[in-house]
């Protein structure tokens, strides 16, 4: 998170913390008025109210930072759940509860304690763009040779001959990627230790790839030590390099979790929001059980944390609620409550939902434990929906994926276009280099259309080296000439194999809707492709569009 989006973040919790403590004395008059009409056999319901209460004063007040009186809360909670358990306490310990209760507005309670270290807000999840490469390599050649495949990917390069030359562009911009031709002689100032020196002026540490002509032990160690998150050896296969960014890419660049939260004490619901929202996710929160449904629907959550307590329906209600719709089955659930009894934990989990976290929880462990469940509900649906080798949608999802693209641009009035793109002769590739480098030359074509199209576009591996990708509001012409860059680009692209290199070309259909397409669109876009490959190959055909 940027320093001014992190101020903003710490200045709403300070207002909530803020806007809690002032309603907190209106709550801790509300807890000892329901004392005082207690009485000496208090009915069910007044029990049930006051015990209700102190649950949510412990969970809420530890979480603003009165963890003294989120403590004492806790302990007269238990009081109150053995009473309304028949067990009611002795005259004494009944005396002394009402003491108790009374004290818990003094302010040794109510003013918090002040922490030597920052606000103990977790650390943030980048999730923006990054792009930029410096290329550090003083082989006029293989700088050139990466730095126009780097570009066909996307990615914007500057090339510099040194390290020491790049030390203050590094140090002005910070790069995605620091791309560096590694020297291991001893009096090198290009060597590991100058990366780790350079490593040790930042934060977060910088992404680096080694290049070396060097294939030991010793020097992939170096490697590892100094930070390197990729070590390639010369000669280079550049599209395993660009493999490598990519999946450091997709590990930063993934769109943000999506939570929500169901609690009904507004403030607690609000802070948690914040805090999540403030290491990058999506955050909504509903304070009305009745509106989860709803809310599940709309929002399409990957992670729902639950409150244990709520008004109307216990928590675990809510989870068996959630799993009967086979749609959310991907969801990850976790109850979020003050609720300390083992068996009662015990009892939610086994009706539904995965886990249980305990109120109070501190801001870095409320932010590890959903970004860990929201990966794993990720990792599921991508598991579900995408192909293992490419990351790219499967065969029924593209073809789902085009039908509701077709609709959202009839209603929209807007023209959308299919492509279906195949490799060129790709038997002969794994005839000659086998199987596992077809699948690098696969991967390869799937990354580059990835950098190539926008977000909204689609892609999806259709068949063994075929692909579809379906481009919204993109008319034919732009279509066409978006598909003859990709595929100049990939053309471009040189593999290797011990000392041999080869290229791979692509052949392209495109159909385009301009309203309610009457024809199956993969269908035209298939024909498309067959005629490119029929005159030739290493082109991209557009099917009639009056067919559309
Ligand atoms: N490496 C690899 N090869 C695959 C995969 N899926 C399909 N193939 C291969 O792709 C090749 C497709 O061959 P063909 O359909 O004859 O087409 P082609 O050789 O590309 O020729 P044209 O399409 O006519 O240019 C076959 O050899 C398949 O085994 C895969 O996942 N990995």
């Amino acid at each position: 998170m940027n320093p001014t989006k992190k101020a903003q973040v710490l200045e709403k919790l300070e207002k909530l913390k803020q806007e809690y403590r002032a309603h907190l004395p209106g709550e801790l008059d509300a807890i000892r008025s329901e004392t005082q009409c207690l009485g000496e056999s208090p009915s069910q319901t007044k029990l049930t109210s006051l015990h209700r209460r102190l649950h949510k004063l412990a969970g809420s007040a530890g979480s603003f930072g009165l963890s003294e009186l989120s403590a004492r809360a806790r302990a007269l909670e238990l009081i109150l759940q053995d009473w309304m358990d028949g067990k009611p306490p002795a005259y004494a310990e009944r005396q002394a509860l009402a003491e108790d209760l009374n004290k818990l507005g003094a302010s040794s309670l109510v003013t918090p304690k002040v922490h030597a270290r920052g606000s103990g807000h977790t650390a943030v999840h980048p999730g923006k763009h990054r792009n930029l490469v410096y290329l550090i390599e003083d082989d006029a050649s293989v700088a050139r040779e990466l730095r126009l495949a780097l570009d066909n990917f996307g990615y914007q390069v500057r090339h510099f001959p040194r390290l020491d030359l790049a030390e203050e562009a590094i140090l002005a911009k910070r790069p995605d990627f620091l791309i560096v031709d590694i020297m291991f002689a001893e009096e090198n100032r290009q060597g590991p230790e100058s990366i780790a020196r350079l490593q040790a002026l930042h934060e977060d540490p910088l992404s680096v790839v080694f290049v070396s002509s060097r294939n030991d032990f010793d020097a992939h160690l170096a490697a590892v030590r100094a930070g390197a998150v990729g070590y390639f050896v010369k000669p280079l296969d550049i599209p395993e390099v660009i493999d490598c960014l990519e999946s450091h890419l997709n590990l930063y660049q993934a769109a943000p979790y999506r939570v929500l939260i169901v609690d009904d004490d507004a403030l607690l619901a609000e802070r948690y929001k914040l805090v999540l929202e403030g290491a990058g996710m999506l955050v909504e929160a509903v304070t009305d059980p009745r509106l989860v449904l709803e809310a599940m629907n709309d929002f399409h959550p990957e992670v729902v944390l639950l409150d244990l307590n709520l008004p109307g329906c216990r928590g675990y209600e809510l989870a068996q609620l959630i799993r009967l719709n086979p749609d959310w089955l991907r969801v990850a659930i976790a109850y979020l409550s003050s609720e300390q009894d083992e068996m009662q934990q015990v009892q939610a989990i086994r009706h539904g939902g995965e886990d249980f976290l305990t109120k109070p929880i501190s801001d870095l462990r409320l932010v590890s434990a959903v970004s860990v469940r929201a990966a794993r509900s990720r990792q599921l649906s991508d598991a579900i929906d995408r192909d293992s080798l490419t990351g790219l949608l499967k065969h029924a999802r593209i073809k789902e994926q085009v039908n509701i693209e077709l609709e959202r641009a009839a209603r929209q009035g807007k023209p959308v276009s299919v492509a279906m793109i195949d490799l060129d002769h790709f038997k002969d590739v794994n005839d000659t280099y086998g199987h596992a480098v077809g699948d690098r030359v696969i991967r390869a074509l799937s990354q580059l259309m990835r950098q190539r199209l926008r977000k909204t576009d689609s892609i999806g591996r259709y068949g063994g080296e075929e692909f579809v990708a379906i481009l919204p509001d993109c008319d034919q012409q732009s279509a066409c000439e978006l598909l003859n860059a990709i595929r100049e680009s990939f053309a471009a692209l040189n593999f290797s194999v011990g000392d041999k290199v080869f290229s791979v070309t692509l052949s392209a259909g495109v159909a385009t809707s301009s309203g309610a397409w009457k024809t199956n669109m993969l269908e035209a876009a298939d024909q498309a492709l067959y005629r490119a490959k029929d005159s030739g190959r290493n082109r991209v055909d557009a099917a009639d569009n009056s067919a559309g």
